[in-house]
């Protein structure tokens, strides 16, 4: 292993590697770092990574510490950051879920991509006793795997540790577009849209503020995905996996999950972080009309939601179709999001 052991965290290099997406006919050559821890003593999904396209001034890099982004421009969105989904618990979905993504943001070999770096964060997992191939339950297992304990506010602290690492690496206020999936669409809102005293994470540094946020099928009203008004007939069927895996990650007590959910923030206080300059002015919610899992209600009681607070754009965009995971697994979708995002940050200069 070609890492090397510093302050209880390991230094990663740069290497030369290939993504690809089931859109694409051809791997594309990028320029990574991977698993980056970004806490000491991290568990195996404290960590994130870090996807170049391939140039000659990226190849430069390979064989040499990861330790800052290049190409970040102060006050300009060229970096994207992703938090993938999962439900809170599920291990095989991780931060390499963004690799169709990056293949079609770097595809266009010779000119210039318009986002120098993509970004994808890991976070500990909740519980996942009944997972069908890899089960683990605390108890049962003995606290054998601390990366698959957390409950809330852990996963947000995680995010903002990974998002504390990546302003050492050069993130600057504006100079990237946030994307979530599913839970990690929750996850992008909560840490952005409040601050870490609203979770009692004083002790944490501020994000730096993306550009944009972009959420794509997320969940973001906890209490209604255990209602029938709220899932719908369509999706009533998913109560108990809900109540699952929402206790699982928020705890038991339901009293606990409105103020974890980004449809139930107060439109003032967000308002006030917007005037402030601590939350971005744009966000673009993605929502497949045919996703199995999540009920469209979710991205409607967002929009209502963040509509009343002054000073955001939302924008409810439309390239997302397709079954709940399409948009990562076959990334041209996400990558056209982030280009109609950069576009409307272009109209607003
Ligand atoms: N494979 C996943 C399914 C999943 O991710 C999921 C299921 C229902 C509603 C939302 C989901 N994902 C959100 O992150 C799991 O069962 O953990």
């Amino acid at each position: 292993m070609s890492d090397t052991e510093q302050r209880g965290t390991r230094t990663v290099e740069w290497r030369l590697s290939a993504v690809t997406s089931p859109r694409l006919a051809d791997p594309v050559p990028v320029v990574t770092a991977e698993d980056i821890p970004y806490i000491t003593d991290a568990n195996r999904f404290q960590n994130l990574s870090v996807y170049l396209p391939w140039t000659p001034e990226t190849s430069a890099l390979v064989g040499t510490p990861a330790e800052s982004l290049p190409g970040v421009e102060p006050g300009r969105p060229r970096i994207q950051v992703h938090v993938h989904g999962g439900a809170w618990r599920d291990p095989r979905l991780t931060a390499r879920s963004i690799e169709p993504t990056v293949a079609h943001a770097f595809s266009g070999t010779g000119r210039s991509a318009p986002i120098a770096a993509i970004a994808s964060l890991n976070y500990t997992l909740s519980r996942f006793p009944t997972h069908p191939a890899l089960p683990y339950d605390p108890i049962k297992d003995n606290h054998t795997d601390p990366s698959r304990e957390a409950v809330h506010p852990q996963h947000v602290s995680d995010f903002l540790h990974g998002l504390a690492l990546l302003r050492s690496f050069g993130l600057t206020d504006g100079s990237y577009v946030l994307s979530g999936h599913s839970c990690g669409a929750c996850l992008s809102f909560q840490s952005i849209l409040r601050p870490p005293r609203h979770y009692g994470l004083d002790h944490l540094p501020a994000a730096p503020i993306p550009a944009a946020l972009i959420g794509l099928n997320g969940l973001y009203d906890l209490p209604e995905l255990v209602t029938a008004t709220g899932l719908g007939e369509s999706h009533a069927h998913l109560r108990d996996d809900y109540e699952m895996f929402l206790s699982n990650a928020f705890g038991a007590d339901q009293r606990a999950w409105p103020a974890a959910s980004p449809a139930r923030f107060d439109p003032a206080e967000v308002a006030e972080q917007v005037r402030e300059g601590n939350a971005p002015r744009l966000v673009v919610l993605e929502q497949s009309a045919e996703d199995q899992l999540v009920p469209t209600r979710q991205r409607e009681l967002l929009t209502a939601k963040l509509s009343e607070v002054d000073g955001l754009r939302v924008v409810e965009g439309n390239r997302c179709t397709g079954k709940h995971a399409a948009p990562w697994e076959q990334g041209d979708m996400i990558w056209e999001s982030v280009q109609d995002v950069l576009r409307l940050l272009q109209q607003e200069d």
